[in-house]
């Protein structure tokens, strides 16, 4: 007899069929806001950014900006930060800190921008990040190109919304990805809640 998945399923161990998929809410934020949010940074300072893989591949392009914790961004960071702890306690379950803010960084695509697969989590600081949220701050009919997607667990593809205000939160060791800008302008503020890291 050969070993089934099922066979090998033990029942006294929890399991949970909803945490892995990544949750949308619409209109969080209005037009304003997103326009308010993006004036936020100098659009003439971002940090331009090409990452570049050791064989020399370059997987990220675009100009980042950290938000400043204070001022007019705590307002929307402290937001954000609520939100994310309410749907957390609605369906991830993650062990969160329990602190009311998080790094958030603005990005700015342009053609030719992406950014290539990857997940959020990595080693030392990047072991605490937990839940990732991303605000789609432009008008989706503003630009080509340039959506987040994810990789299923059988390596489907899955889009995100690209609804302006809306705000996709997933779980920072997906794998996910932006696909190239092919015409126009998208902003996106990206945060990551974090917690002891996973064990
Ligand atoms: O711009 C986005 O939609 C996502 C960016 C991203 O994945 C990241 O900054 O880690
Ligand atoms: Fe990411």
């Amino acid at each position: 007899m050969s070993l089934s998945t099922a066979a090998l399923r033990r029942p006294d161990l929890v399991e949970r069929s909803d945490y892995f998929d990544h949750r949308t809410l619409h209109q969080v934020l209005d037009a304003d806001a997103c326009r308010q949010v993006i004036e936020l940074v100098d659009a003439g300072a971002g940090d331009r950014t090409a990452y570049v893989d050791p064989q020399g591949k370059v997987t990220r392009h675009a100009d980042v900006w950290w938000l400043p914790p204070e001022g007019d961004a705590r307002a929307v960071i402290e937001r954000l930060v609520a939100l994310v702890r309410q749907v957390n306690e609605d369906y991830f379950f993650f062990d969160l800190d329990d602190i009311q803010e998080a790094d958030f960084q603005l990005t700015r695509y342009g053609p030719g921008h992406f950014y290539g697969w990857h997940t959020d989590v990595g080693k030392d600081h990047l072991s605490r990040r937990k839940l990732s949220v991303v605000v789609q701050l432009s008008d989706p009919g503003s630009y080509v190109g340039c959506n987040l997607q994810f990789h299923g667990h059988e390596q489907q593809i899955e889009q995100a919304a690209r609804a302006q205000g809306s705000v996709t939160i997933f779980p920072s060791f997906r794998s996910h990805a932006v696909s190239k800008l092919i015409w126009g302008e998208r902003w996106s503020l990206v945060g990551w809640i974090e917690g002891p890291p996973f064990r």
